[in-house]
């Protein structure tokens, strides 16, 4: 049976750096209509911590608490969502997972202009070479759904952003179709039932 939803979510993933934000922004550009839930400042509007990590210097998020508060708005779709954590949310709230990529290198400028604390830096950076965020993606959604996308230079970034649009497309049409056809299989079930 096919979602209701009449607009996909799209989760869009990677090591802190890669560029989910600045890739979500020129993609909300794109698709206007939809929400745009940056999860590490919902979390703190809506208080749902239950700690401080010191080491790490960021606070612990309560994901029960992040994902009640966030169901009900997934359920409408037409949800693009940006975190580095992928593996929280549930596979049938989520249509598309994008995993983006980024060189070491470029990784690092990145993180060092924000003024990460070395160990942060090298920390996201064994992360992003180990593709611990795409082995997550792959373990926690149909491998059909998940999409690694290089986001080293600005050409990417919008050749990434043109190839969801077009995917979002696909998935609109798909749907519309999807559902048509469950209609009329509904209707000739109907049809034999009263037969
Ligand atoms: N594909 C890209 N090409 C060039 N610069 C990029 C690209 N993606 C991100 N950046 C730059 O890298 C920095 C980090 O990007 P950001 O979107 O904040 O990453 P994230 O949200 O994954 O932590 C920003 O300064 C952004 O402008």
């Amino acid at each position: 049976m096919l979602s209701r939803r009449l607009k996909p979510n799209l989760l869009i993933t990677g090591t802190p750096g890669c560029g989910k934000s600045t890739s979500c922004e020129l993609l909300q550009r794109r698709l206007s209509d939809y929400k745009y839930y940056n999860i590490s400042d919902f979390a703190k509007e809506h208080d749902c911590y239950e700690g401080y990590d010191e080491d790490r210097k960021s606070h612990i998020v309560d994901e029960d608490k992040l994902l009640d508060e966030l169901e009900p708005l997934l359920r409408e779709g037409g949800s693009i969502v940006d975190w580095h954590v992928n593996d929280v949310f549930p596979e049938r709230l989520i249509d598309l997972v994008v995993v983006l990529r980024c060189d070491n290198s470029i990784l690092y400028d990145r993180l060092h202009a924000r003024k990460y604390h070395d160990s942060k830096i090298q920390e996201n950076l064994d992360a992003e070479i180990m593709g611990v965020v795409l082995q997550d993606a792959q373990e926690s959604y149909a491998e059909e759904i998940v999409v690694e996308l290089q986001s080293d230079t600005t050409e990417q970034m919008e050749a990434n952003v043109d190839r969801i649009v077009d995917w979002v497309e696909l998935w609109l049409k798909q749907h519309k179709k999807g559902v048509t056809n469950e209609l009329e299989e509904g209707v000739s079930s109907d049809d034999n039932e009263s037969d």
